[in-house]
């Protein structure tokens, strides 16, 4: 199984990538997260090849959830594929049964933490593909996602201040990793669950995907992937901005008896465009009350920009809720959280 040294067209768009993104640099050692399935075998093969022009040091980690019978015969099938290219290897098991996929996805990115910050790896490395990224978009349009969502799957999420989880195959199709694996004849392990069609994830995969091709574009899914990458930089931007007029508008304020609280100055962000409102106003909420509010929440306390004097919202979290007082927003917090 031990591979030949080849160069292949993908080899040659992984490696210009690298170079023009700088996301994964020379001499780091880079934690490999490898389900066992097409897109992270050819992960570990394209980093292993490459790996002489970037002096990485290479590790693989394997995450059994153990909510598949064949799941430890899985972790296994890895734990041979990292012996036989003698890169160290660790694995974390769930210990309680995970209820359904976004839970098992949470441990994932926790368990994949735990290995990496406990043997010094600043980077995990994942095998998200083009079409990852373009099932992700549409997942979260039908979802109602605003642009965030859309941008969601990005080649660079900071786990933690030291560790980053880089995904470098967001140009290379999930059909392009499969036929690479059968060139390289890489030993794929056939995920059982990937067949499932209850999986929204994998109808939109298996059914909406193939029929937009043959319906509209068969390249769609290079197409969705530009439009997260442009959606990206623009999130960004609008992030940045938000919280920059938050610091601006954010003001601590005496209600009274020696007490101080965040407030909000209203006609300061009343000249700003909505755009912006809504996202300090998340922004904010998720400050003070360390919540993800909802696009009603956000809705809600936005309205009090230009509401009249004494309005409020319904209690976002534990009866906390936002109130005007004059030119000021504020959180009433019975709790006292903030
Ligand atoms: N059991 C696992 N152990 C280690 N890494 C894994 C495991 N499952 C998935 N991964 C990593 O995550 C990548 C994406 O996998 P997959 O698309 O199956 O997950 P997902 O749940 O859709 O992920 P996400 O929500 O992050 O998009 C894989 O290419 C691999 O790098």
């Amino acid at each position: 199984m031990l591979s030949r040294p080849t160069w292949t067209p993908i080899h040659a768009q992984l490696h210009r990538t690298l170079r023009q993104r700088q996301i994964l640099p020379k001499n780091q050692q880079l934690l490999i997260a490898v389900s066992g399935g097409q897109d992270s075998l050819c992960l570990i093969k394209l980093l292993l090849d490459l790996q002489p022009k970037w002096q990485w040091h290479l590790g693989i980690a394997h995450c059994d959830h153990r909510w598949r019978p064949d799941s430890e015969a899985n972790a296994n099938h890895v734990e041979k594929i990292a012996k036989n290219w003698q890169l160290p290897f660790y694995k974390l098991s769930a210990n309680q049964v995970l209820n359904g996929e976004a839970a098992a996805r949470q441990w994932r990115y926790q368990a994949l933490s735990e290995i990496a910050q406990s043997h010094n790896y600043p980077y995990i490395v994942t095998g998200h593909t083009q079409s990852d990224r373009a099932e992700t978009l549409l997942y979260n349009l039908m979802r109602g996602s605003g642009a965030d969502g859309l941008q969601s799957l990005t080649w660079v999420r900071p786990l933690t201040d030291n560790l980053k989880l880089v995904r470098p195959l967001l140009e290379i199709t999930r059909a392009q990793t499969a036929q690479f694996c059968q060139d390289m004849q890489l030993p794929v392990w056939q995920d059982s669950t990937n067949q499932e069609l209850k999986y929204a994830r994998n109808r939109i995969r298996q059914e909406l995907i193939p029929y937009l091709q043959q319906h509209f574009n068969p390249q769609v899914e290079p197409a969705l992937a530009q439009t997260a990458e442009l959606l990206r930089a623009e999130v960004e931007y609008l992030e940045n901005a938000a919280s920059a007029l938050l610091q601006e508008a954010i003001e601590e304020r005496r209600l009274g008896a020696g007490e101080t609280t965040l407030c909000l100055n209203r006609s300061l962000l009343r000249k700003a465009h909505l755009a912006l409102q809504r996202r300090v106003m998340r922004q904010f909420l998720q400050q003070t009350l360390q919540m993800a509010p909802s696009f009603e929440q956000v809705e809600k306390i936005t309205a009090l920009i230009t509401a009249p004097n004494r309005s409020q919202t319904d209690p976002f979290l534990k009866g906390a809720f936002a109130t005007v007082d004059g030119n000021w927003i504020s959180i009433q917090n019975p709790k006292s959280q903030i």
